[in-house]
């Protein structure tokens, strides 16, 4: 068996780390996830051995033809569900690609939406069991906002190919760390904003340093951080913050905390670009799709390959720090936010109910939500 060379030894001669144009981790990570967007691949360092990793969402049938023989399909385990292949314990399941596999039939095992071809049967689980390497093609793929799937090849020429095509490379572990670390966004730029719902309002844009989403915090007067401040975490929906959708209960949300502000006098609404319970618009979309066939908003996630809820509530903690706020009067009915604020050190003094928008085009959703993701409603 080939002995791959450490990293280290295998890249050449780079910049120390105190020369200021040296990639940082985070840097270099947040550059992978935007070539998994454009389709291109990038490699990870880890068992069994350095992988190219391609996004199956995005792979150009060209370069799927180039990949010739082998290669493994790398999907999470509630897409291995759905499909009824669940031959590991953990997080991620295997499926060998056999030779002549079509692009068709990688991505129908990926896409719920697309018809899978004809003699479509999985093909045995490898012997062999996931690693921590397929944990970061997964994770990698979804902060892309991609479908949960990606191929990965192995083969002796693996660092050779990433360093002449010049593809992102990485230690999978130190992915993973990077991928789950919390981030810390910093403050850009505010303005006044009258609104509606709130006159004296004021919005603050973040930026994550690591190239992740920016956030926003709707300051409605001059909250005093001194005493709980009342404050609403609102996680990005487009189809009904933006478009008045009905199939669920975010824009007046939205609308009822900013009034509550107003009549308190102040508040604070962290907007969150968390969309789609942190799966992206597209997948949202997708979801959406299978709720016209009869899923209900959690199976729907799970169909796709996601968990029921894909966000990270650390991010609203770290912008309330930012913002110099330590206590809150929580607008919400989703125990998982307090828990979170209170794990990170935001102290929850109380929860204020926010009970708006119940219609007959989401009841089914708001019920659901109730009954299987714990949440507070009536
Ligand atoms: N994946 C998915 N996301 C959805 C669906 N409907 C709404 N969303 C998203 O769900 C999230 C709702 O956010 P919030 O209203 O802040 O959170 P919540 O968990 O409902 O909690 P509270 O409103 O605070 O009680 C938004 O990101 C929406 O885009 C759906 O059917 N599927
Ligand atoms: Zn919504």
């Amino acid at each position: 068996m080939r002995v791959f060379p450490p990293i280290s030894t295998a890249l050449p001669a780079v910049p120390g780390a105190d020369d200021p144009l040296t990639l940082r981790r985070s840097e270099r990570v947040a550059r992978m996830v935007s070539d998994l967007r454009l389709g291109l691949p990038v490699v990870l360092i880890g068992d069994p051995a350095p992988a190219l990793i391609y996004p199956v969402e995005t792979l150009s049938p060209e370069r799927f033809a180039a990949l010739g023989a082998g290669g493994e399909l790398v999907l999470t385990a509630r897409r291995a569900e759905a499909l009824r292949h669940r031959p590991h314990e953990g997080e991620v399941a295997l499926v060998p690609v056999p030779a002549g596999a079509r692009l068709d039939w990688v991505q129908a095992l990926a896409d719920p939406s697309r018809r899978m071809p004809a003699n479509a049967a999985l093909p045995q689980a490898p012997q062999h069991q996931p690693t921590i390497l397929h944990r970061a093609a997964i994770r990698l793929v979804k902060t892309a906002e991609l479908l949960p799937a990606a191929l990965v090849v192995t083969g002796p020429d693996v660092i050779d190919t990433a360093l002449r095509h010049g593809l992102g490379i990485l230690a999978a572990d130190e992915v993973l760390d990077q991928v789950l670390l919390p981030r810390d966004p910093r403050p850009v730029s505010d303005a006044r904003v009258p609104m509606l719902a709130a006159r004296n309002g004021r919005l603050h844009v973040f930026r994550a340093p690591d190239g992740g989403p920016e956030h926003y915090a709707v300051e409605v007067g001059t909250p005093d951080r001194d005493k709980p401040v009342l404050v609403r975490l609102h996680s990005a929906c487009f189809t009904g913050d933006v478009l008045g959708s009905l199939k669920c209960d975010c824009g007046p949300q939205l609308q009822a905390a900013l009034r509550a502000m107003e009549a308190n006098g102040t508040g604070v609404l962290l907007y969150l670009n968390q969309e789609g319970r942190g799966i992206g618009l597209a997948n949202k979309m997708r979801a959406y799709s299978l709720q016209d066939q009869g899923l209900d908003t959690v199976e729907a996630n799970h169909r796709l390959g996601f968990e029921d809820d894909e966000r990270d509530f650390r991010t609203g903690a770290a912008l309330l720090r930012q913002m110099g706020i330590g206590r809150v009067r929580l607008m919400t009915n989703n125990p998982a936010k307090i828990a979170r604020l209170d794990s990170e050190g935001i102290e929850v003094v109380e929860r204020v109910e926010l009970k708006v928008g119940r219609g007959p085009e989401n009841t089914r959703y708001l019920d659901t939500k109730a009954r299987k993701s714990g949440h507070l409603l009536a």
